[in-house]
Order: structure tokens, then C-alpha cells, then sequence
């Protein structure tokens, strides 16, 4: 590991508990506009979760004390109940059709975080996932904690124990499987700056609008990986930081949506490298695809066997920064 990041990891890592709420609550009050706070849940098909991550956030954070400002689902294009579950638990709902509707939005993660911004108004935003289980409000405190006590932090991710917990089993430290067997290499490679990071694809962080209203969002699951790397570039690495916030357990996917999910990644990180020349242009990438096998329902011999493949495409798009947008700037100056 690098000395630079070994020092980082002195002086930029911490617990929840370093901040009390009442201490975050002092900051919050000292600092005024800077201090307001907005939430924002991407769901996609989360009505069993959402609910109660709601729950949380409102009666711990803007009902016990007045920490959080606004709290926000976007709603990603649900086909199950998450919108009216998460109106009921005290949400602002909106659904990403209804954000920017001159630029038609896209599935992914990445998009909805990014019109996020559009229809909030904190000056620090917090990303928290929806799928969360046994959500607890320092998954929230802890990582914009920083944020308010210290004006030279740009943003702040969660860091966490995460056990892999499928029907009936657990595997204590078996998730993050992407994390650890594609983001954590990428970023050792190339990024040896960001090494220090426990968590770089975490769902859980925060930051300043000012910061990112400056950053491409890569619409799917890139974003976490894309917003990293370039939040080391535009703002260095001692404006990061980390928070320990426990454990977090979460709804897992299979290992073929996380192979799409990894090679979304990789393309991401692909774009990151050409963009800063370390790598030539597209020719680099062969073909944005990606196969992958089921067994088929009977053995066909002499017709390659019982497998069969299914292709997808590997998207790449990226949002502009939103600070490019006119309805941004607009509402900003408003
Ligand atoms: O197109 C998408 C995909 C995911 N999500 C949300 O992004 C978060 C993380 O997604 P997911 O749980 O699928 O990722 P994982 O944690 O399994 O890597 C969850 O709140 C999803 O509902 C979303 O809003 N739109
Ligand atoms: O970290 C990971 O490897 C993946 C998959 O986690 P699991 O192996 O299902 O625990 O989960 C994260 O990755 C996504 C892409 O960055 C984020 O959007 C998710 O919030 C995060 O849970």
C-alpha cells in the first residue's frame, strides 16, 4: 500500500461513533445552508425493504432530532408496490420519468442518482441503497457526520462488514463479490490511491452537492466505481474519506447479474483510463457484449451440447455533469 494512503488511512478513516448525533447536531446548526441534508433511496422493485429504511431515516433523523433535511425515493421504474410503500413510511416519492423529461431516462442505478439532483436540495446528499435489511440510522449519521464537522471533506463512504446471506446460509465476509474480485483489482491497478477504500462500490455514501452537481454519472452500476475515481481526480484524495458503520446486510444478487454488473464496471473503469490517456481510444475494447450460458431444458447432442447463450450488451452511457444542465442551473439560481 502506498505511504500516502497508509497516512490517509490514519487520518481519514473513522467510526460512526466518533460523532455523537448531538455533536453532528452543533455542526449542522453552525453551519447553516451547508449543513442541509437530503436523502435520496435509488428502488428499484423494493417494496419488502423500503419501508422500513423510510421508517428509520425519519423517525431517527428528522423526527427525534432535526438532522435530515429531505428524504427522497427515486423511484428507478418499479413494477411492484415501492412507490406507495415508501409514500406511506414518510417518503418524498418521484419517479425518474418525471425528472428532465427532454432527456427520456435509461434503467440503471447511475440514473436515477443522477436526477437525484435535480429534485433535491440539500447541499450534502446521502446515496443509501433500498435494499437494506436491519437498516440502522448510523448508516446515514455516520457517513455525513464528517461532512459537517470538517469543511475540507468533499465526500464520505460507508465502510462495513458484508456477509453473504442467501436461503439458510451465511458466509461471514463472503459479500461484496464484485467488490472484491473486480473493483478492488481495478483499483489497486490503477488507482492505487483509492486502495484504501473497504468499501469503493458501497451504496451507502455521501457528499457535497458541489462536488458532485462537477461529475459524470455512469447511468448503471458503474456509478459507484465512476463517481470514485473521478472524485479522486477533481478533488485529491485527503477530501475523501471512510466511516465504519458495522454491518450491512443487504438483498444479493446471482453471480450472472453480477458478471453483468462487473463487466459494466470494467468498461467503466475502461472509459476512465482512455479519457486520461493511460489507454488508447474504443480500439481497446473489442466488442461492449457479454455472454453468458444456461443449461438448456433437454441435452441436444450435435447441437453444442445442452447449453445455451444469452448475449448483453454492456452499457457505458454517462450522464454530464449536472452543473451542464440548464434546468439545473436554473433551479440553482432560483
Ligand atoms: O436499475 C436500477 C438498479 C438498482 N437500483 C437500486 O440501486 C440499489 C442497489 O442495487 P442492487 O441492490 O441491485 O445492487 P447490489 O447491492 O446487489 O450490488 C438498490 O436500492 C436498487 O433498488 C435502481 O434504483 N435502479
Ligand atoms: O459490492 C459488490 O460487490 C456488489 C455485490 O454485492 P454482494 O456480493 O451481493 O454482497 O454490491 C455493490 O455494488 C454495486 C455496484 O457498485 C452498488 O451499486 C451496490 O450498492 C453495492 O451493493
Amino acid at each position: 500500500m502506498l505511504d500516502e494512503v497508509e497516512g490517509w488511512l490514519r487520518r481519514r478513516s473513522w467510526s460512526a461513533a466518533d460523532r455523537p448525533l448531538r455533536t453532528l447536531c452543533a455542526a449542522k446548526e453552525a453551519a447553516g445552508a451547508a449543513g442541509t441534508i437530503s436523502v435520496v433511496l435509488p428502488a428499484l422493485d423494493e417494496e419488502s425493504t423500503v419501508g422500513g429504511i423510510v421508517s428509520v431515516i425519519r423517525r431517527e433523523l428528522m423526527e427525534r432530532v432535526p438532522l435530515v433535511d429531505e428524504l427522497v425515493v427515486l423511484d428507478s421504474g418499479s413494477g411492484d408496490r415501492t412507490a406507495e410503500v415508501a409514500a406511506a413510511a414518510g417518503a418524498r416519492v418521484v419517479h425518474r420519468d418525471a425528472i428532465l423529461p427532454r432527456v427520456p431516462s435509461v434503467p440503471g442505478k447511475g440514473e436515477v442518482l443522477w436526477r437525484s439532483l435535480l429534485v433535491t436540495s440539500g447541499e450534502i446528499v446521502c446515496f443509501v441503497d433500498a435494499d437494506l435489511r436491519e437498516f440502522s440510522a448510523d448508516f446515514v449519521s455516520g457517513i455525513v457526520g464528517p461532512l459537517l464537522t470538517d469543511p475540507d471533506l468533499q465526500l464520505v463512504k460507508a465502510m462495513y462488514d458484508r456477509p453473504l446471506e442467501t436461503e439458510g446460509a451465511v458466509v461471514p465476509a463472503g459479500g461484496g463479490r464484485v467488490t472484491e474480485l473486480v473493483a478492488r483489482p481495478l483499483l489497486n491497478l490503477h488507482w492505487p490511491q483509492l486502495a484504501g477504500f473497504v468499501q469503493p462500490l458501497g451504496g451507502e455514501y455521501a457528499a457535497r452537492r458541489s462536488l458532485l452537481e462537477r461529475l459524470h454519472f455512469p447511468t448503471g452500476y458503474g456509478v459507484e466505481l465512476g463517481l470514485l475515481v473521478d472524485a479522486l481526480g477533481e478533488a485529491g484524495l485527503d477530501a475523501l474519506a471512510q466511516v465504519d458503520v458495522g454491518v450491512r446486510h443487504h438483498r444479493h444478487q446471482d453471480g450472472q447479474a453480477l458478471g453483468r454488473m462487473a463487466a459494466t464496471i470494467y468498461r467503466t473503469a475502461l472509459e476512465r483510463l482512455v479519457r486520461t490517456g493511460r489507454l488508447k481510444g474504443e480500439d481497446d475494447l473489442v466488442r461492449p457484449l457479454l455472454t453468458q450460458f444456461s443449461r438448456t431444458a433437454a441435452e441436444r447432442p450435435g447441437q453444442g451440447g445442452g447449453f445455451a447463450p444469452h448475449t448483453h450488451a454492456v452499457p457505458a452511457l454517462e450522464r454530464p455533469p449536472m452543473t451542464s444542465v440548464p434546468e439545473y442551473r436554473a433551479r440553482r439560481a432560483a
